[in-house]
């Protein structure tokens, strides 16, 4: 059993003890999930049949890795028997099988956060009230969070306290909407992701007979990021370990950072209670990082009051001071990380999939983006928006989600009238308001167009275009009994005129749409290919939809390979990279404006930011800049407070400037990062250069701090058109006319102008963006 050899003596403990609870509470990267995994393969080497496990993990990208070790001691046959996967995956594969049972078509369909928000948006225009009082993503954020506290519409409407809450936040109708938006995704057939662990609960609790089998079924249950379940997810495996109590949960409360989804750091907190006889073991050894990056980042969590004290240290080397760099904007922040990199893979020999950009929130990449587009080095954004949310994907995913789910309102009206093809909304809301007051779904309507006809009120050339239209979405769901998804897909892509219609934008972004397209069907091809190699394979339409439906977080896997990742910290949790750049270190971005108000919420950002430095194996970068592009314009910003909480003697500054000042004030924490933000920025050439000459590591790219004299503006496709100079007139959409009085920058996609506006006064514009024009 060669696997156990490598594990230390406590790591040995939880892999070997195979029977009854037990929990592993240990810091960042002291082999919680390597331990999880060598228990599987040591459960199957023990005799426990495969099919017998279930696993949960926080990720499909980890349980995608998590197998592929297994296989590698128990062989590819067991470790593909395992139920192995996200809560949501594993959930929704259960749903199916036993989805009659609520009601629900077994082919129902999982709608991801925007169609959710759809439907919902559909449900306040119909109720008439205040899109303004009652904010679409603030419904959905609330009624998710009854979902995930199991607060059904009938518990709802059965307990005053909420009622009252919501009554006094000035949204005494959130009830009403819940309820009409849960009966439209019932009428839909469809699920979101919060139903897939509340119906989850539901057909665990309501029938005992399927609790009991799912309980035979899973003798052996495992998770791994226990810390961040939420309630129902909690519930879930509560009810299903409680026959044979046979139940391992890895986790750490440290890196609890999912609150905001309901996330409850009391399930790990009081496992003990749940499980008096459970066995606890605690890893102290880190052997991911460097001692440098575990010691600050112990030094910084130990700041938190609300956590469980943890020992961790590090045997590997020392390694480098973590580096810190105060970049000048946005721009130039990610100009330094994107010629780190070059640098790096050029003197270190470092592959480009060594390192990983993380950030707090989603907008922060695209100056990374183009960055790193510049120096030519490949990279991949997760998350965000994914290559399936895209608009033109989903429109052709639409068409085929109404093959397999007839009554997915949501993908019908996405698509009835796209592209154009006569049936306008006064004809969907026609056909609509007489499949509600007669009580038949639409598509009964649309089968029956000859007999429903004269009741209507649409005239004949409508009728025509409907039928069309209905009798083109019954051919697919003929030739889907007998074709494959990818040629049933092209002929949709094809006979819907979606391509034709695509093909007619011929600038860039079109182009790119109808590449989109034809990405998605080379997916369906690789789909069905890997389908064929699978044992039980199941490469159906249905099947298609749902990986994709369950797949944000491993968009495009085929993409992966010697690229740079960029992703938010939230993501990055559970993975590791030699070098980590962790970027925009400021206050109101890191921590979050959102999120500093309490000391929750700031315990929480601390959290993320140990979760982010723990990423680090071997170098870590931190950045910030004094000043960026924020919400339309350029603003000062001042270093966060946690570079200040990372003790010294952990850090070097990559800009010598700041090295100085901090001798100067020398002594533990002192607040070295406390610049004067109003500080007016272009008057600080001088000490800006001598910096930049005296850099001698990193040589940032060069820079013109002269403002420059002309430039040119640049449309948002890149191509540039009319010189602009300082002194020139120029209009503005939104603020009307101006005078140019100073540009600044040589990048021309970023170059910089300050204009004063006859009514608005002076506002400091990117050129890229402000489409200015002369006058
Ligand atoms: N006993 C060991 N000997 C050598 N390497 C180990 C040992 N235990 C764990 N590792 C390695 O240390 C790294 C971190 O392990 P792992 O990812 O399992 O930690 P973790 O506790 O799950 O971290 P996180 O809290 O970030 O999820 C991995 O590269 C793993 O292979
Ligand atoms: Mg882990």
């Amino acid at each position: 059993m060669d696997y156990l050899k490598g594990l230390n003596e406590a790591q040995f403990e939880a892999v070997t003890t195979l029977q009854g609870p037990l929990m592993v509470l240990a810091g960042a990267g002291s082999g919680k999930t390597r331990v999880l995994t060598m228990r599987i393969a040591h459960l199957i080497t023990n005799g426990v049949d495969p099919f017998n496990i279930l696993a949960l993990t926080f990720t499909n990208k980890a349980a995608k890795e998590m197998k592929e070790r297994i296989a590698k001691v128990v062989g590819v046959s067991d470790a593909r028997s395992l139920w192995m996967g996200t809560f949501h995956s594993v959930f929704a594969r259960i749903l199916r099988s036993e989805a009659h049972y609520l009601g629900y078509p077994s082919n129902f369909t999982i709608y991801d956060a925007q169609d959710a928000l759809n439907v919902l948006k559909k449900v306040i225009k119909d109720m008439n009230v205040d899109a303004e009082i009652y904010k679409p993503k603030k419904v959905l954020a609330r009624i998710s969070q009854y979902k995930n506290n199991l607060i059904t519409v009938n518990a709802y409407f059965n307990n005053p306290e909420l009622m009252e809450a919501d009554e006094r936040a000035n949204m005494r109708l959130i009830g009403e909407i819940y309820r009409k938006y849960v009966e439209a995704c019932f009428k839909n057939g469809a699920m979101d992701f919060d139903d897939l662990l509340l119906k989850t609960n539901e057909l665990l609790t309501r029938f005992p007979e399927v609790l009991a089998k799912y309980q035979d079924r899973f003798r052996y249950i495992l998770v791994d990021e226990y810390q961040d379940t939420n309630h129902s997810q909690y519930l879930i495996v509560k009810a299903l370990a409680s026959k044979f109590e046979n139940i391992c949960v890895v986790g750490d409360d440290a890196q609890s950072i999912y609150s905001f989804r309901g996330a409850n750091i009391y399930n790990i907190l009081n496992f003990k209670k749940d499980y008096p006889d459970a066995v606890t073991v605690s890893l102290e050894q880190n052997y991911r990082s460097t001692q440098n990056i575990v010691d600050a980042a112990n030094v910084v969590i130990s700041k938190n009051l609300q956590q469980f004290k943890k020992n961790v240290f590090s045997e590997n080397e020392v390694g480098e001071k973590i580096k810190v760099y105060r970049s000048l904007s946005d721009a130039d922040e990610a100009n330094f990380v994107s010629a780190n990199i070059f640098e790096l893979h050029n003197t270190q020999q470092r592959k480009f999939s060594d390192f990983a950009i993380l950030y707090r929130t989603n907008s922060q990449t695209r100056a990374f983006e183009d960055a790193l587009r510049k120096k030519n080095i490949p990279y991949r954004v997760y998350g965000g928006l994914s290559f399936y949310q895209r608009k033109e994907v989903k429109d052709l995913l639409a068409y085929l989600r109404i093959l397999v789910n007839e009554n997915d309102s949501e993908a019908l009206s996405r698509i009835i009238n796209y592209p154009a093809r006569g049936i306008g909304e006064t004809t969907q809301n026609k056909l609509i308001v007489f499949a509600d007051s007669h009580n038949v779904p639409i598509t009964q309507v649309l089968d029956n167009l000859g007999f429903y006809a004269p009741q209507l009120g649409l005239n004949n050339g409508i009728i025509t275009k409907l039928g069309d239209f209905w009798a083109m979405i019954k051919a697919f769901q003929v030739m889907l009994k007998t074709e494959n998804v990818y040629d049933v897909a092209m002929e949709v892509a094809k006979r819907s005129s979606l391509i034709k219609f695509l093909k007619e934008d011929q600038t860039p972004e079109g182009i790119s749409r109808v590449e989109n397209i034809q990405e998605l069907l080379n997916s369906m091809q690789g789909f069905i290919e890997e389908q064929r190699q699978i044992e039980d394979g199941d490469p159906s339409l249905s099947n298609f939809l749902e990986n994709i439906a369950l797949s944000s977080d491993t968009q495009n896997d085929k993409d992966e390979g010697e690229k740079v990742s960029l992703m938010t910290i939230h993501l990055s949790k559970g993975l590791e990279f030699p070098v980590v750049y962790l970027v925009g270190l400021e206050e109101n971005l890191f921590p979050s404006f959102m999120s500093s108000s309490t000391r929750e919420e700031l315990e929480e950002e601390r959290r993320l930011f140990y979760v982010a430095l723990t990423r680090a194996e071997k170098q870590a970068y931190f950045t910030y800049a004094v000043s960026r592009f924020q919400w339309g314009k350029i603003t000062d910003s001042e270093p966060s407070r946690f570079l200040s909480e990372v003790d010294s003697k952990y850090i070097e500054f990559i800009n010598p400037m700041l090295e100085a000042r901090f001798v100067n004030n020398s002594g533990i924490n002192s607040n070295i990062f406390d610049e004067r933000p109003s500080e007016p920025r272009f008057f600080k050439k001088k000490e800006e250069k001598k910096t930049l000459e005296r850099n001698i590591n990193n040589p940032p790219p060069k820079k013109t701090l002269k403002p420059v004299a002309t430039a040119k503006i640049i449309n948002p496709s890149g191509s540039s058109s009319e010189n602009i100079e300082v002194g020139d007139k120029v209009r503005h959409d939104r603020f009307g006319i101006g005078e140019v009085t100073f540009l600044d920058g040589t990048d021309p996609q970023n170059i910089k102008a300050k204009v004063i506006f006859s009514n608005e006064g002076e506002k400091n514009l990117i050129l890229k963006f402000a489409k200015l024009t002369k006058i």
